[in-house]
């Protein structure tokens, strides 16, 4: 595209960045965050000069974008895209012109405002390091455009290969190809590194430039590695990425080789938009099935790290097009074509020769509809502007011979000396000649084989307003989810289909016509690219500060000796203690395919010096011990049944008080109404099935849970049967039950539905209260130590913030440390409590006590 560069970007473009003022948008506030940011964004509004000064804003589609504002105060929004908004040309030495780039993309993003926004990308132009070089960065700088420069290798192949012959082609649901030759496997491996060079390229710009509280919106496919790069640079940065192409079903996207890769490095964005819901909730499976993560409703979730997923349908600018429409010259383009086309009906098409565009479909349709309805051959042509697109790609040149091919046919059958039924050009247009085509025709072809979203539909119908025309859509295309209801939709595959509906857009009675055109232009009008970059950006920084309120609940290391200190003051302590893997020493298992629970039980045994530790702890009257556990009862009865220590099994259904408790039994009882258990049978078979699938994987009935726990299999393999599992769960045995699955790291959990150790904390301390006295738990001290999950098991909630004293005490609990991710402790002293992961053997226990 950048080779048919003419024009200056400055005649005859939309605006790319209209914001004379640099301020952040006047969003409305939702919310606290929102509140805040819209604070700021007032005190950047009025310290900005241009604003101030009343300066008018640029006029939609005429202006030029804004010069640089590097100097001015406040956070900017940085756009990082593939390409630049504009193109660059040599002029002569020194100089050089700008044209806008063409697509969607640029499109959008130029019809938003009221941003302070800076934009990096590449430039389109090979350019070595020298005095050129400076002299186009200088021209860029002054339309707030940083080039990043890349080698011509790289671009082919990244650029020709990565991005569009791989990530394009299957993200467009196209397989990937593959060839006999030995050259081409090398081939995808230098796509492959070439692409994490240029994104590396992209993120070492981006920090030349970077400052902090600048969002940063990393734009499509090319750039899906740059949020984890940019992450590992600064933690804090505010990362956004949004995808302009479908995001294909989970089924095409695995077969991409570095499928993991992608996923976890674009996972490491603060937000993650996409143009529709099905795109957003295909990447969401994507990352449950491939990486084996937690989709929930918000986004996905990786050991209680969230990252947002969610759908942001783009839109454009209407009142550039409305403007436009105004112009003399555009009046006078209409006045012309109208007059040239005079007693026929105009049929449009406008896309870049993309094969996703479905150009030699749309071509067919037309010739079958010519051939089933020769009455209308003189009285319709059809105008088809195929812009070049990414010309050295070999399927885009195929493509392009086979569409003259067919433009050919099609007009040498049935043209004549004086029409011709397929305009063809192979060119761009300029934005005022595009509107007044928009306006003059009667139906626009979108017949998309599949499309992100497709803006010239969107487009079509801001130029309808006087004409009203009839927009044939493809179904395939994201726009069919927002203007299906006016628009004539077809599945463009299906030539006999399309033909009828050329037909029936032809022959529509004027009134059907303004009913489906006033319901789609509601919609271009209400989902504008502001609408679209304010709400994107807004959501953007909700979700960076409730992130940065999420991980101020990690607490920070503790520290042993005051730990120790601080145990020794309390006057009374709880110490809330795990099971497995806290106060068991690690065993081998022994390398035989087949394992049985009860094997893994007899192997199981606590450390005999944490025994003798716990059972110190447990003798001393001003410290209370509970074990708390997924074991069952007869496990945790077996091992401490003869301590002074409070038990509580299967994550809190059942608890046992110790045998030497006032008015004590050893009878346990249920801290939770016992559930039913009728899903546990069919829960159990499936289980065994996976079991035999997965070599030394095992699985623990216990009375109220089950577990499937692959920790002794190959993790690789583990992780992906365990996928697999809750597949077959969540559409068999538990579709309807009351039952919660938990993921742990290494096994799958079925349990009832409510059960937490959260709610049986606060069951426990009720309880110990009635055995001991209300006193009893008046806690100075609280210590919690075991490999809880993050997710399910809300101890960490439970006492975060809670003071067990009386108001004016002067201890308050304080969260402790995290030294390993499920390892939790706290304390209730001002300074923090050391654990180590290894269980808390080594120093929980002070000497004496
Ligand atoms: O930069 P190019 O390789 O020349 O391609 C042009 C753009 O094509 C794609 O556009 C998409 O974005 C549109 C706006 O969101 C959407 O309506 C359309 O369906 C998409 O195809 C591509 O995603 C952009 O990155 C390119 O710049
Ligand atoms: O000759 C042309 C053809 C297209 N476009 C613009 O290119 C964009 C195409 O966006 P769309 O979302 O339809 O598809 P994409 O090309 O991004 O896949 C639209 O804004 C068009 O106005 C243009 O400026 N000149």
């Amino acid at each position: 595209m950048e080779n048919d560069a003419e024009e200056d970007a400055s005649l005859d473009s939309p605006s790319i960045s209209a914001t004379p003022s640099g301020s952040l948008p006047e969003v409305q506030p939702r919310n606290r965050v929102d509140r805040l940011l819209a604070q700021r964004m007032r005190k950047s509004q009025s310290g900005s000069a241009l604003n101030g000064e009343g300066e008018a804003a640029a006029e939609p589609g005429e202006a030029t974008p804004s010069p640089p504002a590097p100097e001015e105060e406040g956070p900017r929004l940085i756009v990082v895209a593939n390409r630049l908004p504009v193109s660059a040309g040599y002029a002569s030495e020194g100089k050089w012109t700008l044209q806008l780039s063409a697509g969607g993309l640029v499109s959008a993003l130029g019809g938003v405002q009221g941003f302070n926004t800076m934009w990096v990308g590449w430039p389109g132009i090979f350019l070595p390091a020298g005095r050129e070089r400076d002299a186009l960065t200088q021209t860029l700088a002054a339309k707030s455009c940083v080039p990043v420069f890349l080698d011509a290798k790289t671009v082919d192949l990244y650029y020709n290969g990565f991005c569009n012959s791989v990530l394009w082609s299957l993200f467009h649901y196209v397989p990937l190809q593959t060839d006999s030759r030995l050259s081409e496997t090398r081939t995808l491996q230098f796509q492959w590194a070439a692409y994490q060079e240029a994104n590396r390229r992209f993120a070492d710009v981006l920090m030349r430039h970077y400052r902090v509280g600048d969002v940063v919106w990393v734009q499509d496919y090319h750039l899906m590695m740059l949020p984890a790069l940019l992450k590992a640079k600064s933690v804090d940065m505010k990362v956004g990425w949004f995808l302009h192409t479908p995001f294909p079903s989970s089924e095409i996207y695995r077969a991409l080789p570095v499928r993991e890769e992608l996923l976890r490095a674009v996972l490491k964005a603060d937000l993650i938009g996409f143009h529709t819901y099905d795109y957003a909730r295909h990447f969401v499976s994507a990352c449950t099935r491939i990486l084996g993560l937690e989709g929930t409703p918000d986004g996905v979730e990786d050991n209680g790290v969230l990252t947002r997923v969610a759908a942001f349908p783009i839109g454009m600018d209407p009142s550039s097009f409305a403007t436009a429409l105004k112009r003399s010259d555009v009046r006078n383009n209409i006045a012309q074509l109208k007059k040239r086309f005079a007693g026929r009906k105009v049929m449009l098409g406008v896309d870049r020769l993309d094969m996703i565009k479905g150009i030699p479909q749309k071509l067919l349709a037309f010739e079958k509809f010519l051939d089933e309805h020769p009455e209308w051959c003189d009285k319709v042509l059809l105008v088809q502007i195929a812009v070049p697109s990414r010309v050295e790609v070999p399927e885009y040149q195929q493509l392009r011979s086979m569409t003259h091919e067919i433009v050919g046919r099609i007009n040498g059958h049935y043209g004549s000396l004086t029409h011709v039924p397929i305009h063809h050009l192979d060119r761009h247009m300029t934005f005022h000649e595009l509107c007044a085509l928009y306006a003059i025709t009667d139906v626009a072809l979108v017949t998309s084989l599949r499309d992100g979203m497709n803006l010239v539909s969107y487009e079509y119908v801001a130029c309808q307003a006087a004409n009203a025309g009839v927009l044939v859509l493809s179904e395939f295309a994201g726009a069919a989810q927002s203007l299906g209801a006016g628009a004539i939709l077809v599945n463009p595959w299906n030539i006999n289909d399309m033909a009828a509906a050329i037909r029936n857009a032809l022959t529509m009675s004027e009134t059907e016509r303004r009913q489906r055109h006033r319901q789609n232009y509601m919609h271009i009008t209400a989902h504008t690219s502001q609408v679209w970059a304010d709400t994107f950006i807004s959501e953007l920084n909700d979700t960076h500060v409730e992130a940065e309120l999420r991980t101020k609940h990690i607490p920070p290391l503790l520290d042993e000796e005051m730990a120790v200190n601080d145990f020794r003051r309390a006057k009374r302590r709880l110490l809330v203690l795990g099971y497995n893997a806290t106060l068991t020493t690690s065993v081998e298992a022994p390398r035989q395919p087949t394992l049985h629970f009860d094997q893994i039980q007899a192997w199981t045994r606590v450390n005999p010096r944490v025994y003798s530790c716990v059972q110190k702890l447990c003798a001393d009257p001003d410290t209370v011990v509970i074990i708390f556990s997924g074991a069952d009862k007869s496990k945790l009865e077996e091992t401490f049944g003869e301590l002074d220590l409070w038990l509580a099994a299967e994550n809190g259904m059942f608890m046992r008080a110790p045998p030497t408790a006032s008015n004590a039994s050893k009878e346990w009882v249920s801290l939770v109404d016992v559930p039913n258990t009728d899903w546990m049978e069919s829960v159990q078979l499936v289980f065994d099935y996976f079991c035999e699938r997965t070599p030394r994987s095992f699985v623990e009935a216990r009375e109220t849970s089950v577990v499937w726990n692959y920790k002794y299999a190959d993790s690789e393999f583990g992780r992906l049967q365990a996928r697999d599992l809750l597949q077959h769960l969540w559409t068999g045995p538990i579709s309807n039950s009351p039952v919660d699955i938990v993921q742990g790291s290494k096994s799958v959990e079925v349990r009832p539905v409510g059960v937490s150790k959260g709610l049986a904390m606060q069951r426990f301390l009720q309880a110990l209260a009635a055995h001991d006295g209300p006193d009893a738990a008046d806690f100075e001290f609280v210590l919690v130590a075991g490999h809880f999950l993050m997710r399910d098991e809300n101890l960490f909630t439970f006492f975060e913030g809670r003071s067990l004293q009386p108001p004016d005490h002067p201890h308050s609990l304080k969260l402790g440390s995290l030294s390993q991710p499920n390892l939790i402790a706290l304390t209730a002293q001002d300074q923090p409590y050391v654990c180590k992961p290894s269980g808390f053997q080594s120093h929980a226990v002070p000497d004496g006590k």
